[in-house]
């Protein structure tokens, strides 16, 4: 039975939830579940604290984990990522009120507060900038207007908090992150679990892939079969299948869902008809 930490809580419980549940394992029916077998699948899901998967899965307990590549970081632990899976997406930013600093060069001597402390820490010392450091749970905003920091360190997505709060980031950005899968580093592949492992993984990609691509379908005459193709290269090499009436040909291939509209009016341009977009709810490169 395959072992794995999923977030109970947080930002990246929900998301990482509906994933699993598309790439069709079981998933709990209500949060206070701690940990749930899913038979079918051979999978036992632990729904643990986000911070504390990274180190789950490093001491081997679990095989591997769903976190934020930030909470691997600042938990030090010996774990790697194996798939980034693009939800959560965050940058972790030194913030203040207008003026405080410019860059890490003006933080010596100050007090930064976080709930990041291993990510700032290791900062601070890779550029040899002296600071303290205090650690909170959360909303860590709040921290300068109480007179706790002059500085923050935190996640910003969109900058609402920080606006709200009448803070700024200043300096280079110290680290992007997303919601990743780790294992265990440098530990040598189980060979029971090790094929469930790349199960999981295929699955989660398909996830990955049905949400970013679609597939289209359209008709062409052969004489713009290859103007048509070099638009819609698909993933190996789309299918062209004759039409009844001569000359024709139907094309199918997956393009990057962003792209379906702007390719959709170039094919038209050079003559294409009948082009269909349609959803993929599911696939395996
Ligand atoms: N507003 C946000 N937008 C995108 N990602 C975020 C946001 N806030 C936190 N994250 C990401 O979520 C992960 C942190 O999850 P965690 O559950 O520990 O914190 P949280 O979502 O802030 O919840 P809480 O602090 O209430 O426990 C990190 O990887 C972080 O980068
Ligand atoms: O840039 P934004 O879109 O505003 O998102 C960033 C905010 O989201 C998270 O806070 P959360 O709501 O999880 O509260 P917390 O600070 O208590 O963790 C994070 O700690 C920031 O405060
Ligand atoms: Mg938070």
């Amino acid at each position: 039975m395959l072992r794995i930490a999923v977030p109970n809580k947080g930002s990246l419980s929900g998301p990482a939830g509906e994933m699993l549940h598309e790439a069709g394992y079981q998933q709990r029916r209500e949060s206070k579940e701690l940990r749930i077998v899913d038979p079918t699948n051979e999978v036992e899901f632990f729904y643990l604290r986000p911070r504390d998967i990274a180190i789950y899965v490093s001491s081997g307990r679990l095989d591997i984990g769903i976190t934020g590549r930030d909470l691997l970081v600042d938990s030090g632990a010996d774990a790697e990522v194996i798939l980034p899976l693009g939800f959560a997406r965050s940058t972790f930013h030194f913030a203040g009120r207008p003026g405080t600093a410019n860059g890490i060069e003006d933080l010596k001597g100050r007090t930064i507060a976080t709930s990041y402390e291993g990510i700032v820490a290791a900062h601070l010392a890779d550029r040899g900038v002296d600071a303290s450091v205090v650690h909170l749970d959360g909303a860590v905003e709040t921290a300068i207007e109480l007179g706790v920091a002059e500085v923050i360190a935190d996640v910003v997505e969109t900058g609402t908090s920080l606006r709200n709060a009448g803070l700024e980031v200043f300096g280079e950005p110290i680290m992007k992150s997303e919601a990743v899968v780790i294992r265990r580093s440098g530990a040598e592949p189980d060979a029971t679990t090790e094929p469930k492992v790349q199960q999981f993984l295929r699955r989660l990609q398909g996830v990955l892939v049905a949400r970013t691509y679609v597939m289209m379908d359209y008709d062409c005459r052969v004489e713009q079969l290859e103007k048509a193709v070099a638009l819609t290269p698909g993933l190996e090499s789309p299918t062209v299948s004759p039409l009844h009436n001569e000359g024709w040909v139907a094309v199918r291939a997956m393009v990057p869902a962003k792209e379906a509209q702007r390719i959709m009016d170039d094919l038209y341009e050079i003559g294409a008809r009948a082009i269909l977009t349609t959803a993929i709810h599911a696939c395996r490169l």
